[in-house]
Formats: C-alpha cells, sequence, structure tokens
C-alpha cells in the first residue's frame, strides 16, 4: 500500500495542500483530479519522494520511502527533457535505471524504442521519443507504483494509445499501483479504477 498521511506543502508560506490522505493499493490505476494550478503535481511530487512535505509522511508498506538505492515509488513528469542528463547518451541514460540488458531489450520493444535512438543525446530526440526513455528508465527500476504526471500531454494520439497500453499492461502484469494526471476526460474515464478529487485549499487558508 503506497500512503500519503496528512501531506501539507506551501510555497513562499502559501499553502498548497492542505492535510491531504490518500492510499493506493497495488494493481490500482488512481487518476489524481482537480483543476489546474490545485497541487496535483505537487502532490505527485512529495509522494514519489522528490518533495519534502512541510508535515505529513509517505509510507510503502508502513515504511518511509529509503533515503539511497531505488524508490519504490517512481514519478513520470512532464518534462522529459529536464529529467535526462543532457551529456550522456540514451543507451547510458536507460542503463542506469539498473535493469539487466534482457530487460531493457524488453521494455525498448514494449515501448517502440528504435535502436537509432541509443547513441543520440537528449537534444536529438523529440519529446514523445524522450519520454518514452523515461518510462522504460522508471519501469526498469521496478517499482510498487508509478506516478505518471501528464505523460502523454506532448504526444499524438496513437503514441499516447501505445504508451498507455504499455504501461497499464505492466502495472497489471505486476501488480503495480498506477497514479495518474491527464486532463483528458476520455482517456482518465478509460484507464482509472479510482478518482481521487484534491480539494481547492480556501482562501482562508492560503492567507
Ligand atoms: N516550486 C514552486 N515554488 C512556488 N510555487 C510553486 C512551486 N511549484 C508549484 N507552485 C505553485 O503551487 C500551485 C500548485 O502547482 P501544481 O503544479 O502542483 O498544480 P497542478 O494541479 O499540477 O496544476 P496543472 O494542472 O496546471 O499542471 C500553483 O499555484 C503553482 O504556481
Amino acid at each position: 500500500m503506497l500512503e500519503g498521511r496528512h501531506l501539507s506543502v506551501a510555497f513562499d508560506g502559501r499553502p498548497v495542500l492542505d492535510d491531504i490522505s490518500l492510499a493506493v493499493a497495488p494493481g490500482e490505476r488512481v487518476r489524481l483530479a482537480a483543476p489546474s494550478g490545485t497541487g496535483k503535481t505537487t502532490l505527485c511530487r512529495v509522494l514519489a519522494g522528490y518533495l519534502a512535505p512541510r508535515a505529513g509522511e509517505v509510507l510503502v508498506d508502513g515504511e518511509p520511502l529509503p533515503k539511497r538505492g531505488p524508490c519504490p515509488v517512481q514519478l513520470i513528469g512532464q518534462h522529459p527533457e529536464l529529467t535526462l542528463d543532457p551529456r550522456m547518451r540514451m543507451a547510458a541514460s536507460l542503463a542506469e535505471c539498473g535493469a539487466s540488458e534482457e530487460e531493457l531489450d524488453r521494455l525498448r520493444e514494449l515501448l517502440g524504442i528504435r535502436g537509432a535512438w541509443l547513441s543520440r543525446y537528449p537534444h536529438e530526440l523529440s519529446g514523445g521519443e524522450l519520454q518514452r526513455f523515461c518510462i522504460a528508465r522508471a519501469l526498469g527500476a521496478h517499482p510498487s507504483y508509478l506516478i505518471a504526471d501528464e505523460v502523454s500531454t506532448m504526444l499524438d494520439a496513437v503514441t499516447q494509445a501505445q504508451i498507455w497500453r504499455a504501461l497499464v499492461a505492466e502495472a497489471e502484469a505486476r501488480a503495480m499501483g498506477l497514479i495518474f494526471v491527464s486532463h483528458s476526460p476520455a482517456l482518465a474515464s478509460r484507464l482509472a479504477t479510482r478518482v481521487v478529487e484534491l480539494p481547492v485549499v480556501p482562501a482562508a487558508v492560503r492567507g
């Protein structure tokens, strides 16, 4: 079980998340829904250990996220170009996730990553091509929970469908919990097994 307990976050003294709790079970596909600017990305970052909340805790099977080693919660964001080291060729970036060669071959096949892309640098690939690498890296780290924050916003419909097919197949095969943010109602209703509505922090609390 992935749990966020009583999470609060403020930026420059302005509360964005106020006492949010949620729990996601293995195999669930939970959509985080809320208006733009409400704190969905912020919550994703907290749940994956990228951002420390000012109050509350994140637990996986009752334990805090590890400080070292592969994180059981992997986050894929909206900006793959910001995630990858611009000085590393894609093959090296992909290998960083620690998966075996056999597993990397399988993930490349699953996500339609072409062999010719491996010797390139990030700036020599399109956003959609880069995103496939980010997804492969996240899956290669064998997370128990995967958070996908608007991962397919920049992709055409065919690529979007291919990537989501792959993500759902992996999630089902591994009983991996999936938390996702998508502004596409059609995609969201097809994928989600549950929807969590994030409350808008009222102005009185925001100050
Ligand atoms: N590092 C930061 N410093 C200051 N404010 C921030 C920071 N990150 C996010 N915010 C603010 O926190 C609020 C929530 O942002 P967040 O990106 O989590 O919203 P969101 O629900 O994901 O929005 P969208 O649907 O538009 O992507 C916004 O008002 C944003 O401007």
